[in-house]
């Protein structure tokens, strides 16, 4: 069994897990590269556990398959010499046969010719007494005598030789049954020891057949969820392909647009150049203007009265009690203010000012009246505004909250 030459176990030194470390493409070159026939048996059951161990911790998809190849490669490698010890031990028994019989023809022959010869020696000794008997002469005698002893020296001889061959029959008998019980025993026992890393290996295919089917399952999958994504991100592509030529066939229009809005644009910029210098020659008109506008806007100040008298009437107070007034009619410009102490004419007094602000007025109201003094204070014209009345009536009120307007 362990006859074969070395070679494979020389040449890739092949133990178990030696050849994790080797590249598929390795596995593979030594595939195609090696020939399992000079490979040891055993060196082959170490590959074969060496390349299951490395696979259950490999999850390589690609490799199972590599692996699946060498491994029925040397399964096939096993088989082929489970038979052919076989059949060498068939030849073998056969050739013992052949060789027994060949022996007993022998001995069987050789027996014939010692009977052969005790029955001639037996029909010498009786022609012997015969001739005694009948007393032929001496030199007769003496020839039979010579002729007794040579047949009983060859008698001798062959029953020596037929011992001697007898032995080495037996000696040979008993050595090839020693040595057939021996390679039954070891036939048996390699036998036994294939069947079961047979069925070891065979279990271990299965294995890595179940694998290679779930890695062959999730690589399934993975390739139709890339598919997928493949198909999404080329739906996407043409999208955005599409969005790009829009874009481009709009940015085109858009080109032209401000090609066109370039030349409307220069056209307006000559149209403005006309119109700034008609503008320019209106500004140095306008100094002019303002000057008279100004001049004109103080006349008719002056002509609206040069003192402007204003009442304004403040509120009642939210801590005031008695909210009686003695104020009976708040016109635009006039006033009547009731006396109780009088009777008649006198009970009624009217007034008259430029504007009368009622308690409902607020600051914005009374500011819009006094704005255009402002104005003329900016042209330069001396201005003057005070208030007057009685403490508590609102002055400071009116006059600092109107400033602060502003
Ligand atoms: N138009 C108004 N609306 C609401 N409250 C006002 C108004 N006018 C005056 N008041 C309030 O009346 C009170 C007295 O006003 P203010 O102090 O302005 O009076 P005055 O005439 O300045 O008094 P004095 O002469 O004592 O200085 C203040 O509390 C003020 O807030």
């Amino acid at each position: 069994m362990h006859h074969v030459g070395h070679k494979f176990h020389e040449v890739f030194q092949l133990k178990p897990g030696s050849y994790t470390d080797l590249p598929a493409a390795k596995i593979s070159e030594m595939m195609k590269s090696v020939s399992l026939d000079n490979a040891p048996t055993q060196s082959l059951l170490s590959v074969v556990n060496g390349i299951l161990e490395e696979s259950v911790e490999r999850r390589n998809g690609e490799l199972p398959h590599r692996v699946a190849c060498l491994l029925r490669k040397v399964s096939q490698e096993i088989e082929r010499r489970i038979s052919t010890q076989a059949e060498h031990l068939r030849t073998q028994n056969n050739l013992f046969k052949v060789r027994e019989e060949k022996y007993q023809s022998r001995i069987r022959v050789l027996e014939a010719l010692a009977s052969g010869t005790r029955e001639e020696s037996e029909i010498i000794a009786s022609q012997l007494q015969h001739l005694r008997r009948t007393e032929k002469s001496k030199e007769e005698e003496k020839k039979v005598d010579v002729d007794v002893i040579r047949l009983t020296k060859e008698q001798e001889d062959n029953d020596i030789k037929i011992a001697a061959l007898k032995q080495e029959l037996e000696t040979t008998k008993k050595a090839n049954e020693v040595l057939c019980l021996q390679l039954e025993a070891e036939a048996k026992g390699a036998e036994e020891e294939l069947k079961q890393v047979s069925q070891e290996y065979e279990h271990r295919l299965e294995e890595l057949r179940t694998k290679v089917n779930e890695l062959e399952a999730s690589s399934d999958s993975k390739y139709q969820k890339w598919n997928k994504k493949n198909y999404q991100l080329q739906t996407a592509l043409n999208f955005h392909c599409n969005s790009m030529q829009k874009l481009k066939s709009s940015w085109e229009s858009i080109k032209q647009d401000v090609m066109k809005g370039k030349k409307v644009y220069a056209e307006e910029c000559n149209q403005l150049g006309m119109n700034l210098k008609s503008l320019v020659h209106a500004a140095e008109n306008y100094q002019v203007v303002l000057a008279e506008n100004r001049k004109l806007f103080n006349e008719v100040q002056e002509l609206k009265g040069n003192i402007r008298v204003y009442c304004r009437i403040r509120p009642f107070l939210p801590g005031q009690k008695e909210k009686q007034s003695i104020v009976e009619h708040i016109g635009e410009s006039d006033l009547h203010v009731a006396n109780p102490s009088k009777q008649g004419k006198d009970a009624l007094k009217s007034f008259k000012f430029n504007k009368v602000f009622s308690p409902a007025s607020t600051q914005v109201d009374v500011y819009s009246d006094i704005q255009p003094f402002i104005r003329s204070v900016l042209d330069g014209y001396n201005v003057c505004i005070f208030a007057y009345g009685q403490t508590g009536s609102g002055k400071t009120y009116t006059m600092w909250s109107n400033w602060s307007i502003r």
